[in-house]
């Protein structure tokens, strides 16, 4: 799916928060990781999931009857340790990997050779830029930047140069991360995909993200007359709401739990944060 954009030099007027469900709605959740549900960490194993948001979610989950999803850049592997193999779906590397709410469970194929190829690729490119961070995701590879941002244009640049070696690989920029990942797939991808089986099927998306590789999902649920919402302030998005941040993206999930529960919103989200 191609993602474009308003012209850069339009004047972006402030988003609205999202709307909270009807009574009639059948929402489906697509929820984006880190900087939408965790608060970016020096590092990507520096992150918890605190027992108040698995709760949050494992609750959110049972009242959409299974219609919420992870959508993340981090592995299956990855996300099944950080939230403690949860029952939900998730996709993983961008929608490279798929679990499905019912187990099922579908990956892209890269060879051997390729995936070392670009491997030692990053790892030339990470000794070259002392700071820089290596997060090896097996089929894709991470350079954080987090601890040295002024690393970032040189090694955008380096990696723009070499992408036409890497055959099948492509650049995926995210917040002080450049990612090499097989081409193919993208989250817009995957929630098409997840929308397309039950049980999400036939019920509205509504997308939470915050980065570049969010677009693709923001442009993914607009598809469909959902509802997409921007956590934080990155522009331009495609998104038609916005919340400013993870504590707020938290809070905003609360209320929508309770509406679905009770029909009532509450006034306050006991673990902080305002949505
Ligand atoms: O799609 P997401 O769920 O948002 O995952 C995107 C990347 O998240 C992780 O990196 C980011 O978070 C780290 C922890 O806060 C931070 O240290 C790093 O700078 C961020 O880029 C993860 O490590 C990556 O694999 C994901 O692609």
């Amino acid at each position: 799916m191609s993602v474009s954009f308003p012209a850069s030099d339009m004047p972006v007027s402030p988003l609205p928060a999202p709307p909270l469900p009807g009574t009639e709605d059948r929402w489906a959740l697509f929820l984006d990781v880190d900087g939408t549900l965790l608060e970016f960490a020096e590092r990507p194993d520096d992150v918890r999931v605190e027992p108040t948001l698995y709760a949050l979610l494992a609750e959110l989950y049972a009242r959409l009857d299974g219609a919420l999803a992870l959508v993340s850049g981090r592995s299956l592997g990855g996300l099944d340790a950080l939230f403690g193999s949860p029952p939900w779906a998730m996709a993983g590397l961008h929608g490279l990997q798929l679990r499905h709410a019912d187990g099922e469970m579908r990956e892209t194929k890269v060879s051997a050779s390729r995936r070392t190829l670009v491997l030692h690729t990053a790892e030339v490119l990470a000794r070259a830029h002392p700071g820089v961070l290596l997060e090896n995701k097996d089929m894709a590879v991470a350079l954080h930047c987090r601890s040295v941002p002024e690393h970032y244009d040189t090694l955008h640049t380096e990696i723009k140069r070499l992408l036409p070696e890497l055959h099948g690989y492509e650049l995926q920029a995210g917040s002080q991360v450049l990612e090499l990942k097989p081409v193919g797939m993208d989250k817009g991808k995957a929630v098409a995909e997840l929308l397309e089986r039950a049980p999400f099927a036939g019920r509205l998306p509504v997308y939470l993200g915050d980065d570049l590789t969010d677009e693709h999902g923001f442009a993914a649920t607009n598809l469909e007359n959902g509802i997409s919402v921007r956590v934080g302030a990155r522009e331009p998005t495609l998104a038609q709401y916005s919340l400013p941040g993870t504590s707020s993206a938290q809070a905003w999930l609360f209320r929508v739990l309770n509406v679905l529960k009770q029909g009532a919103v509450p006034h306050a989200y006991p673990f902080g944060g305002n949505a």
